[in-house]
Order: C-alpha cells, then sequence, then structure tokens
C-alpha cells in the first residue's frame, strides 16, 4: 500500500465521507508513476488547478432541510472524488492496450461515446493500441476485436447504433477476464446500462482476485435512465425529444376524430422516466401512466371515467404509457410469466395493445350508440435508434474524458458522471446496486399530476 498524501491526511480528518473509490494500488505495490502527457502537450498549458487532487470532491447531497440540522451533523455529508486529469497516471501511454465494449440494448450517443474514447486516449495520452470489442460481452472471448484509430471513427458520432454491435446475455465472467489477459488488455472500459454494471463489477472483482494491472470503468448507458446516483444518463434527453414527435402526432390524430383517443406508448422497463419527461414538455397529454405507480380501469377514480369526462369536456384525450405500466394487470398465461430474455431480464406483454383493445371494449359496451376512435402509436426503437442531440454528445465527451482520466490515474471499479451538476467518480459497485425510479412522492410526480389532472388511482 502506498503512504498516505497530504491530500488524503486531510480528507481522512474532513467531516465529509468520502466514498472510497478502487485503485490499482489497493492491490498492487511498487507500480511506478509517469508524469501526464498533457503536461508535455503543445496544447495545453496546465494552469494552477488544472489538476484533480485527491481532495476535490462532489457532494452527494446538496438540498438539506436546516430545520433538521441535528439529523444533518448525524449523518455527515457523503462525498464522491471529482473526475478529471491527475498529474500523475499509473499507465506509460505505449504500454497501454484498451479495449471498449458496448452491452444492451441501444441508446442515442454509444457511438460518440466509443469515438470520443478513442480520440481522447488517443489525442490526450498518446495511446495507439484501442480495441473494439464487437457485439457486448460475449465478444471478449468469441470474436476478433476492430484495431480502433481517430480516422475511422471520425463520423461515428452521426450515427445511431452502436458501429460495435452490442447483445444481450453471453456473460461468462472466467471466458471474459480470462480473454482479457490473454489480449494483453489492460484498460477496460465497458459501456451498458444496469445490467451491463452488474457484469462489471463481477469483472472487476475477478481482476483484483487475480491481482491484474488492468483498470476497469462502466460508462453508464441507459436510454430508461434507471441508473442510480447519476444526475441521468446520456441519451435520455434524445430519447425524450423523439417521444414529442409521437405525442404530437397521437394528439392530431385524436383531436381530429370525434371523441378520439390518441395512445403513445414509450421506453421504460421498470421506470418511467421517458414517459414523465415526455408528458411534462409535451404538454398536450392528459394522462400519464408509469411503472412506479399503480392504475385501474373501471370504477369511480379509474381511467374510464377519466377519460370519459375528458371526451365530454374536450373531445379527445392523449395517453402516454410507459411499456413497464400495469404489466401486474394484464392477464398472462404462465409462459408469459416466466418469459425472460437473453439477459435475464422479464419479457413485457405489450401494454399499448391491451389498453388499446380494453378502451375500444369499455366504449362499445358503454356507449354503443356514440362514434369513438384510439390511435396507438408505438414509437419503440425511433425513439432509441437515433444519434444523440447536442446536449447529449457534449454529455458523451465529458463522460469519455472523465473515463480515461481517471483510469489513467489508477483508478479502477469506478463510474464517471454528473452528481448535482459536476463531474464525480462514483465506485461500480454503488452504481450497480443504485436504481433510479420516479419517486411518486416527489415534486416532480406533483409536477405531472397538476398539468394533466389525472386521478392518483388510490381506491377510496
Ligand atoms: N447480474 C449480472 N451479472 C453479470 N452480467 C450481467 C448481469 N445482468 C446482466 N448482465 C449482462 O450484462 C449485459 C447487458 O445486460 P442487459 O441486457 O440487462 O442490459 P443493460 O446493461 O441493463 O442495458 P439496458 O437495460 O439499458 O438495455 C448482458 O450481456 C448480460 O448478460
Ligand atoms: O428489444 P430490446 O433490444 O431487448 O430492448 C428493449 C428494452 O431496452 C430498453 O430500451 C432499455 O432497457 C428498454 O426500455 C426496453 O424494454
Ligand atoms: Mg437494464
Amino acid at each position: 500500500m502506498a503512504e498516505p498524501t497530504t491530500e488524503e491526511m486531510i480528507l481522512s480528518l474532513s467531516p465529509v465521507k468520502l466514498h472510497k473509490l478502487p485503485h490499482l494500488t489497493d492491490y498492487l505495490s511498487r507500480l511506478p508513476t509517469h508524469t501526464n502527457p498533457l503536461q508535455h502537450n503543445p496544447f495545453y498549458h496546465p494552469s494552477d488547478g488544472f489538476y484533480i487532487t485527491p481532495s476535490d470532491v462532489i457532494l452527494r447531497q446538496i438540498v438539506y432541510d436546516l430545520a433538521a440540522s441535528g439529523a444533518a451533523s448525524a449523518h455527515p455529508a457523503s462525498a464522491y472524488h471529482r473526475a478529471g486529469p491527475r498529474r500523475h497516471i499509473l499507465f506509460e501511454p505505449s504500454s497501454i492496450r484498451a479495449a471498449i465494449v458496448t452491452c444492451g440494448g441501444l441508446c442515442p450517443g454509444m457511438n460518440t461515446v466509443v469515438r470520443e474514447l478513442v480520440l481522447g486516449l488517443w489525442d490526450l495520452y498518446g495511446v495507439r493500441q484501442i480495441f473494439g470489442i464487437k457485439a457486448g460481452y460475449r465478444g471478449f472471448y468469441s470474436m476478433d476485436p476492430i484495431p480502433l484509430n481517430p480516422k475511422l471513427v471520425d463520423h461515428w458520432h452521426k450515427n445511431g447504433g452502436t458501429v460495435l454491435e452490442t447483445s444481450r446475455g453471453g456473460f461468462h465472467l472466467q471466458n471474459i477476464v480470462d480473454a482479457i489477459q490473454h489480449r494483453g488488455y489492460n484498460q477496460v472500459y465497458i459501456i451498458g446500462g444496469d445490467g451491463t454494471m452488474r457484469g462489471a463489477v463481477e469483472i472487476f472483482h475477478e481482476i483484483c482476485k487475480r491481482k491484474l494491472h488492468i483498470a476497469v470503468t462502466g460508462i453508464p448507458k441507459t436510454v430508461d435512465n434507471d441508473v442510480g446516483i447519476i444526475d441521468r444518463s446520456f441519451g435520455f434527453q434524445t430519447a425524450v425529444e423523439m417521444a414529442q414527435q409521437a405525442i404530437s402526432a397521437a394528439h392530431v390524430e385524436a383531436e381530429s376524430a370525434v371523441n378520439g383517443i390518441g395512445l403513445v406508448k414509450l421506453m421504460g422497463r421498470s421506470t418511467g422516466h421517458i414517459a414523465l419527461h415526455a408528458t411534462l414538455s409535451s404538454r398536450d397529454v392528459d394522462c400519464c401512466l408509469i411503472p412506479e405507480t399503480e392504475f385501474y380501469l373501471e370504477g369511480k377514480g379509474g381511467l374510464f371515467e377519466f377519460l370519459e369526462q375528458r371526451l365530454r369536456e374536450n373531445g379527445h384525450a392523449v395517453l402516454v404509457v410507459a411499456e413497464g405500466a400495469g404489466q401486474d394487470i394484464i392477464p398472462r398465461n404462465e409462459a408469459q410469466k416466466q418469459e425472460r430474455d437473453e439477459s435475464g431480464n422479464p419479457v413485457f406483454l405489450d401494454v399499448g395493445q391491451w389498453l388499446k383493445s380494453e378502451l375500444k371494449n369499455w366504449w362499445s359496451r358503454d356507449h354503443p350508440s356514440e362514434l369513438f376512435t384510439v390511435k396507438y402509436i408505438d414509437p419503440t426503437y425511433m425513439i432509441r435508434a437515433v444519434p444523440a442531440n447536442a446536449t447529449d454528445n457534449l454529455y458523451c465527451t465529458l463522460l469519455a474524458h472523465s473515463a480515461i482520466h481517471g483510469v489513467m490515474a489508477g483508478y479502477t471499479g469506478f463510474v464517471p458522471g454528473p452528481v448535482n451538476g459536476n463531474y464525480a467518480y462514483i465506485p461500480v459497485e454503488e452504481v450497480a446496486k443504485a436504481k433510479n425510479e420516479v419517486n411518486t412522492r416527489d415534486h416532480q410526480w406533483a409536477w405531472v399530476r397538476s398539468v394533466t389532472n389525472q386521478p392518483d388511482f388510490m381506491r377510496t
């Protein structure tokens, strides 16, 4: 173990609880350090404060109730290490062999992250051996890697999807770590969602167990925005923007019919962030249904009663439903209950199709002589299979650079990400456990309800 630095001594005396970040020196001693090549880069003139030190931290929580100060002092503020370049690095650039992999479902910005990793490694740190792993985790042990360079990836950010390709399943820990070792990779950049991060934790532990000079970082990717701790995940804003087109179309269709309902299903396996944000930004939505809240159809306070009222008042209504909403009330057989995708995620029934049919049955039963139309729009893959917008592209670049700086400094088993607007390094174990669900008791959900005036679906 290395001697504690001055900053580490300061930290140990600070009232702020710093989340310990794994470092290669935790299990490897006498690793030589090197001056950061940015020091001699003709395009950089590192000024005071350019390099981040171990005592630079980002507070996890920034909202406090001062009246509850007693409680706050009983639970001291916690913080993460701040992301950014370090003065000394633990890799000699010519000896670096970096591997980059994309796993799980698509998300706008995946190609941008890969491109920026390649350019950042190449231009900032002089790395020349960079490899793309094809088709997710299985690619480590079953396919040849693709050598990457700035020229090859130059245009990648303009395209949706992932040029490296992705897949679900295929996680075989020993095969993956054997392949990493065999190929001589010493930096591993893993881009993926919650499942991928759980895999990254296992890879990190196995590498520590084998005491290898290999740093691993997880770069959080999820269109659903279901990864916890970080402010939001890249591609999420692009997806919300794309969802507007579907909601607008549903609104036009509904408005142009007699008793017209526009129904839009949006992604969100277990969290309703896309549906919630799309609803708030559209303002055309009458009701938003998400997995975090239950709803029911018939009777007082139910969906049908509410929609009938809206149709009587406005002649039309727009309903947005997240794919994971209502899964517990859709009838399903035993086989459907057991169905899983290759990664082990439950396979959902189509809540949109189900709602459409229930709505039609309801209206023809209760109002057989009145016209009624449901137009169901399912833009599922259209909102994620697109290039990232400007904000997400910028975000992807900052994430990629943060990941590189952290790995170069010898941190491992970590995730870079924005926490309260500043980039931090978070232990991947924490990220893999933290889930970002919509808190239906906080102001954001109250805001949705005040915009839609939809029922709370609490039976009285
Ligand atoms: N608990 C786990 N341990 C090890 N590997 C896992 C675990 N869960 C999932 N994986 C692997 O991680 C990869 C991606 O997982 P998954 O398909 O669930 O997508 P994800 O990363 O959650 O992304 P998203 O849900 O946003 O599409 C797959 O190769 C899967 O086998
Ligand atoms: O059809 P695929 O590629 O398995 O992905 C669908 C899932 O991926 C996500 O986009 C991300 O987890 C979910 O919203 C959706 O359920
Ligand atoms: Mg997932």
